[in-house]
């Protein structure tokens, strides 16, 4: 199983080969021997006597790199110049930059993209604030902010080490969706100082990407972003995550020829993204859904301090089923990991009903990996993108901030997440759709302008766009 590193990982071996003392088919062989799968071979400088060449080799984990590295040590002929991690070389500087749309070649365009030409700009504005919807960067931006308190399933590692999730984030909403979005890391995990922090630099942005902001936190610096701003606040973390789980419930429940409404579902990690989740499944007619912690089973008439539980213990677990995760997985039909590594034991799955459906989510590591699950479930999904059926939030957050973004809505409704949530699982046809394949692929193009369209209608539907659409336009015209 690979650990941090992700399965898709590769090191470059730079090494210098005295080619009277060793032929490249042996270095082939050892880095071969020691589990190593070369993808690329370059030359990178040639003498009469030396070749120096940089090989790819994908690795599981920095273990892996090791024993291929002290395989090559041991060759007569050969010197280890470097390794390099392509994962670190992609991160080297960051991974995205700000362009202007158009040059300034002359003082013709400076005086118009700066002073004294911006100066008429910034009055039309200050006579009609909605302006800065057509006439800045708003239209288009998001930020995506976080704390840096519950980064991936990596726990509270502060801002800094926050970023490159971020950037990553940002990098997937341009590609996916043309959005344009900044990377913004608090040093502050206050929540006050969060929300008054979110709120002063808003007039930028089009829309507030909430990321890994632990929980109970992040449920009252969302709401009250919310309520105080005119713009969407999202909290990917809650909402991405539990569009996509549902849209990926969709799928599994028909193919297993189950009805959701029916099913037994146990939900393991009550924070930020399953409290969320479980609430869509509510939203969505479930009503067994049981939510296990770290202490086990949240049952109603136990006190908790955490106020969100409090709520939880109220509206889930109607069978008042108690216990740790072992004990109230059988009979289970759905289990949804959204905690850590390795929580969920090949016994368990076992435990659960026919035809088991297995999201075990938590990343990089999951609750349980599908080679362990294999022998016992019926549909498995995990959140990485090394293995087939892979949930994640990006399938979501891209279409519904594009779709939010070009209705000018003012906030994200439920009605636009189930649109949404729908609208993902429509993109796998009934043809299409087997024990593999119960959710689209991050690439598939289909998805963005699904989401778009359906949070779009959803939206004015809900009353909630301020930009009017063809539609009012043409009603418009004729009145
Ligand atoms: N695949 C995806 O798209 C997404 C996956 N996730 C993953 O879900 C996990 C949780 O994320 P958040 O809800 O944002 O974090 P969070 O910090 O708000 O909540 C995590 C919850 O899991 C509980 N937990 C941790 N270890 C546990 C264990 N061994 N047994 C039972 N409960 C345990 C914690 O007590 C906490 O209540 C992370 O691993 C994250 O990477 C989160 C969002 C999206
Ligand atoms: C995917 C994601 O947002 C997370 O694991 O936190
Ligand atoms: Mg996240």
């Amino acid at each position: 199983m690979a650990g941090l590193n992700g399965g898709g990982t590769s090191v470059i071996v730079r090494l210098e080969i005295h080619k009277e003392l060793v032929t490249f088919g042996k270095i082939a062989t050892a880095i071969g021997d020691a589990g190593g799968d070369i993808v690329a071979i370059d030359v990178t400088r040639a003498s009469k006597t030396t070749t120096t060449r940089d090989i790819t080799v994908k690795v599981s984990d920095p273990e892996h790199t090791e024993s291929i590295v002290s395989a090559l040590n041991e060759i007569p002929g050969v010197r280890l110049i470097n390794v390099s991690d392509q994962t670190f070389l992609m991160h080297l500087g960051g991974k995205i930059e700000v362009t202007p749309k158009m040059p300034i070649k002359n003082r013709d365009d400076l005086s118009r993209v700066y002073t004294p030409g911006v100066a008429r700009v910034c009055m039309a504005i200050h006579e009609d604030p909605s302006k800065a919807h057509s006439l800045t960067i708003k239209r288009n931006t998001v930020a995506v902010i976080s704390d840096g308190t519950a980064v991936l399933g990596l726990g509270n590692i502060g801002p800094e080490a926050a970023m490159p999730v971020m950037e990553g984030k940002a990098m997937l909403f341009k590609q996916m969706a043309g959005v344009d979005a900044f990377p913004i890391c608090l040093d502050t995990q206050d929540t006050e100082e969060i929300i008054r922090t979110v709120k002063a630099i808003a007039p930028g942005f089009g829309g507030i990407n909430l990321e890994d902001i632990s929980s109970p936190r992040c449920f009252e610096i969302e709401e009250r972003l919310i309520n105080e701003l005119d713009i969407p606040v999202f909290h990917d973390d809650q909402h991405g995550t539990a569009v996509v789980i549902l849209a990926g419930l969709l799928n599994a429940v028909k193919l297993v020829g189950k009805q959701l409404a029916d099913c037994k579902v146990v939900i393991t990690g009550i924070g930020a993204a399953g409290i969320a989740c479980t609430k869509m499944l509510l939203a969505a007619g479930v009503t067994n859904v049981i939510g296990v912690d770290r202490q086990g089973a949240i049952v109603s008439g136990e006190s908790y301090s955490n106020s969100a539980w409090t709520w939880y213990s109220e509206n889930t677990n109607p069978f008042r089923q108690s216990g740790l995760l072992s004990e109230v997985i059988v009979g289970a039909d759905i289990f949804i990991g959204l905690s850590g590594p390795g929580v969920l034991k090949a016994d368990d799955v076992k435990n659960m009903a026919a035809d088991p459906i297995v999201f075990a989510m938590a990343n990089p590591t999951p609750e349980i990996t599908p080679e362990e699950a294999e022998p016992y479930v019926r549909v498995m999904a995990t959140g990485r993108s090394d293995y087939p059926n892979q949930i994640n939030n990006v399938l979501c957050f891209p279409g519904i901030f594009r779709g939010v973004l070009d209705c000018r809505a003012s906030r994200i409704t439920q009605e636009m997440k189930l649109a949404a949530a729908k609208a993902i699982a429509s993109v796998v046809s009934e043809d299409e759709l087997n024990e593999y394949y119960i959710i689209p692929s991050v690439f598939n193009h289909a998805v963005v302008e699904k989401v778009r369209e359906a949070v779009m209608e959803a939206a004015y539907e809900s009353g909630v766009a301020r930009r009017r659409n063809q539609r009012d336009l043409q009603d418009a015209n004729h009145e």
